[in-house]
């Protein structure tokens, strides 16, 4: 199997196994991204089936897809509660830190996890990192009149700050809340919990990718199976 292909069913696997941790009468918050994808057309089927749940989406992309596979949805606002929340990510530490936001949807997605009773990551094998925001960089959601403020403030600490492109539209990435990403590479891993704390206080700073001490537990595909890391058995 070629490498790409194995990424995507690693993905699908893992997706699947998500389902299972979805029981009757539960508010879910949906994920954003490729892998959650597949937990979104698995959970559709259950639903077909007879699974009685309601999803709160985290992004456009999650609210369409759940739309096209028939999972009730509430809306974000409406809720200050779920029963859990399960989402990919970009990378993942041994301790369940994690760098979310490729998909520029970090905003509603921590909004989403924070309101979660469990948010479990799902991810294969690829995104296991022993330090965060070395070979991925660190979204930053961005207010746009705060761009050049952002940027140099973010210089000033040693990162290499990008503003994201989009691909298929002549300038930057729009978010779902109207707002640009700031992608920060660096050249050595960062402190990252220092480093959420001074973005936090750059005023136009929305929100940052970095998921510290958030998830509850974490699914990751192997070529093997599913393996489970709970927070707990962080060192
Ligand atoms: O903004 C997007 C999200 O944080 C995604 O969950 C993350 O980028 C992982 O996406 P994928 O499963 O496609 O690698």
């Amino acid at each position: 199997m070629k490498a790409q292909d194995e990424g995507k069913n690693l993905k699908k696997i893992v997706g699947l196994a998500a389902a299972d941790l979805v029981k009757d009468g539960m508010t879910v918050g949906i994920g954003t991204g490729s892998t959650a994808a597949f937990f979104i057309e698995e959970l559709g089927q259950r639903v077909r089936q007879g699974l009685s749940i309601r999803g709160v989406p985290t992004s456009y992309q999650a609210k369409l897809m759940c739309y096209q596979h028939g999972i009730p949805l509430l809306d974000p606002s409406l809720v200050d509660r779920l029963d859990i929340a399960i989402d990919g990510a970009d990378e993942i530490d041994y301790s369940l830190n994690a760098i979310k936001g490729g998909g520029a949807a970090n905003t509603m997605e921590k909004v989403i996890a924070t309101m979660a009773d469990e948010f479990v990551i799902i991810v294969d094998h690829s995104k296991l990192v022993e330090k965060l925001a070395v070979s991925f960089p660190v979204p930053v959601e961005v207010i746009p009149a705060a761009l050049g403020l952002v940027m140099r403030k973010v210089r000033e600490i040693g990162a290499r700050p990008e503003l994201r492109m989009a691909v298929r539209k002549a300038g930057p990435v729009v978010t779902d809340n109207g707002n640009f990403i700031v992608d920060l590479y660096f050249d050595e891993a960062p402190d990252v919990y220092r480093l959420n704390r001074v973005l936090k206080s750059i005023p136009g700073v929305v929100e940052t990718g970095l998921f510290l001490g958030m998830a509850h537990k974490a699914l990751v595909a192997w070529e093997d199976g599913v393996e489970v890391m709970l927070a707990s058995q962080k060192d």
